[in-house]
């Protein structure tokens, strides 16, 4: 059984590098073809010997590192401990961070034969209940929000006949002393007692959600997808309730609009990426910083993570990245990035 991670304590940062085969099968034609010879930048191995050559002072720290072949159940194993408190009345937020195709929706999301976080966070909490039954009577709710274009939609309701989804807005949670404490009014939770629901309501709500293809990645996700689970616990044997909540994020991935050729539409969506994903570094330096003012308000997603990173969560954050040479640029800015969130003191 997975052990509980104390509270207090900074965001922890793990760093996965994707496989290199996924880019070299499509190389996008404006892109130096990936090659394994040239996809030397990232491995554990020569973090740790850049480390050795530069010193400790410029060497990027993380708390773990996942090289391209560690699987799913490597990544999850890890995963599990934060995971677990949320049983015991934790507040847990788990985030994936990195360019467009580096593997965010590949560790949270995974496919049926390689299931990621999510799936896998969810099958141990229920199997845990069972486990616990004689003590404890867990419920389990879960949400899944999309966050496009500067707007928060419930991927599980629709507004109307034509399809719109419902938009949704962040508020103070009325219900807490606490100032950083938000909730959003009128979202739709969902009752799951099993994987089978968990799964219905997944393939519900990713059907409504906003992807397409880009120069860079066959199905990105053009939205910052939030799939959140509340839990209940009653406790059998001392009576009173008490609650956790774990929001699951797959951030939509930054991207260079100069390498992705994106026009219209896609342009709009990409500058709304972009953006918010900015207001989050914003946000993140500030709270290093630990100044009076941090912007949460700047974007909806950053407003959305206010209770988190404000608050009294646990935050893991996934720094995924692509292992090529021609992708350089865009890993160090995920790794300046995460090396600066690893920074943010919570609690
Ligand atoms: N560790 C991995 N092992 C196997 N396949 C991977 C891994 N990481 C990524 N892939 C594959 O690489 C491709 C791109 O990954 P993915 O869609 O997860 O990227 P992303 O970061 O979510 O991209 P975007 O931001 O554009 O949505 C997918 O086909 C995915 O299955």
């Amino acid at each position: 059984m997975p052990q509980v991670q104390e509270l207090k304590g900074n965001i922890r940062v793990f760093c996965r590098v994707r496989p290199v085969a996924f880019s070299s099968s499509t190389p996008p034609s404006s892109l130096t073809p990936s090659t394994p010879s040239s996809c030397s930048l990232l491995t554990g191995a020569q973090i740790s010997e850049s480390e050795k050559q530069s010193g400790k002072k410029n060497a990027i720290h993380f708390d773990k590192i996942f090289s391209s072949d560690s699987s799913q159940e490597e990544v999850f194993e890890e995963t599990a401990p934060l995971v677990v408190s949320v049983m015991d009345g934790y507040n847990i937020c788990i985030f994936a961070y990195g360019q467009t195709g580096s593997g965010k929706t590949h560790t949270m999301e995974g496919r049926s034969e390689a299931r990621g976080v999510n799936y896998r966070a969810l099958d141990m909490l229920f199997r845990l209940a069972l486990e616990r039954r004689t003590t404890m009577k867990y419920e389990f709710k879960v949400s899944l929000m999309e966050i496009y274009n500067e707007q928060l939609k419930d991927l599980l309701e629709l507004h109307d006949s034509k399809g719109e989804m419902k938009r949704l807005d962040v508020k103070p949670d009325p219900s807490s002393s606490s100032t950083s404490s938000t909730y959003v009014p009128d979202l739709k939770l969902v009752t799951v007692q099993d994987l089978e629901d968990v799964q219905r309501v997944i393939a519900l709500g990713m059907k409504n959600r906003s992807t397409s293809s880009t120069q860079m990645n066959e199905q990105s996700s053009r939205s910052h997808c939030v799939f959140s689970v509340y839990v209940t616990c009653h406790d059998l044997l001392k009576g009173g309730n008490f609650f956790g909540k774990m929001h699951l994020i797959d951030l939509a991935g930054s991207e260079r609009l100069s390498r992705t050729g994106a026009t219209g539409e896609r342009l709009t969506e990409a500058k709304n990426i972009n953006k918010s994903l900015s207001a989050l570094g914003n946000c993140v330096s500030a709270l290093v910083a630990k100044s009076k003012h941090i912007p949460f308000r700047d974007s909806k997603l950053t407003h959305l993570l206010q209770d988190s990173l404000a608050g009294d969560a646990k935050v893991l954050m996934f720094v995924c990245s692509s292992p090529c040479d021609s992708d350089a640029p865009e890993t160090s800015c995920s790794l300046q990035f995460a090396t600066r969130a690893r920074g943010v003191e919570l609690g």
